[in-house]
């Protein structure tokens, strides 16, 4: 794990946190499926998934004005309008995770981090009543000791609170600790915790390469970290 001991001063870092919608998960399709049933039922035409992909990773909220205002500025969406909306999405997203996939090396990553005793945590923007189900569904249940969805705090990233509670809960400094994540949130979030990040080039983020947001690595492949 040589790539993970050069971001953290030599040593293997004690704490990973991961991001989990693009970076340990494909959940688009579902997402989307969701995404179009609700504006079906609300008599407007389906988004469709390449451009539900560009609006996930603020939560599902945000997804569900972005759906709603068919682009990613959704600022001219009301109050009541979304609020019924999101009731409809997160009631048919429960019922619709038969498309997750999880991506190539993820598990590998996981299971030579929990061999070596790295503690593993999801910091993730997705409600937290789904995280736990879904990460037992694709096989990885047992790896995470902390969960943080994005209605766990009072913030969501890329505002740092998350990152820092998981911190404070292990014990483990930011020169100890790692992000991995696919979105500008998570690079954000990262350097505004002074944690290093690491970035997956396969995941969302608003149809920009995540690259653009400098994180400190950038990889194709969960198995180049191992
Ligand atoms: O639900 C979302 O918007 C994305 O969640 P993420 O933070 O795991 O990418
Ligand atoms: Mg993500």
């Amino acid at each position: 794990m040589k790539p993970l001991r050069a971001l953290c001063a030599g040593e293997l870092p004690r704490l990973v946190m991961f991001d989990l919608d693009g970076t340990l998960v494909d959940s688009v399709p579902d997402l989307a499926t969701a995404v179009d049933r609700m504006l079906v039922e609300l008599g407007r035409e389906p988004a469709g998934v390449e451009r539900v992909r560009h609006w996930v990773g603020n939560g599902a909220r945000v997804l569900v004005r972005r759906a709603l205002a068919g682009g990613l500025d959704h600022s001219a969406v009301g109050e009541a309008e979304t609020e019924e909306a999101l009731a409809r999405f997160l009631d048919i997203y429960a019922d619709c995770h038969e498309l997750i996939t999880l991506y190539p090396g993820v598990h590998e990553l996981l299971e030579a981090l929990s061999t070596a005793a790295v503690e593993l945590a999801v910091v993730t923007n997705k409600p937290e009543r789904f995280v736990a189900p879904l990460l037992e569904q694709v096989g990885l249940g047992g790896y995470f000791r902390w969960i943080i969805g994005g209605d766990t705090l009072p913030q969501q990233k890329p505002d740092p609170a998350a990152l820092l509670q998981v911190m404070r809960l292990a014990g483990v400094s930011q020169e100890q600790s790692l992000f991995v994540g696919d979105s500008r949130s998570d690079v954000l979030a990262a350097r505004a915790a002074g944690v290093p990040c690491v970035a997956v080039s396969y995941g969302y983020n608003h149809g920009r390469p995540v690259a653009e947001e400098a994180p400190q690595l950038v990889v194709d492949s969960l198995a180049e970290l191992l």
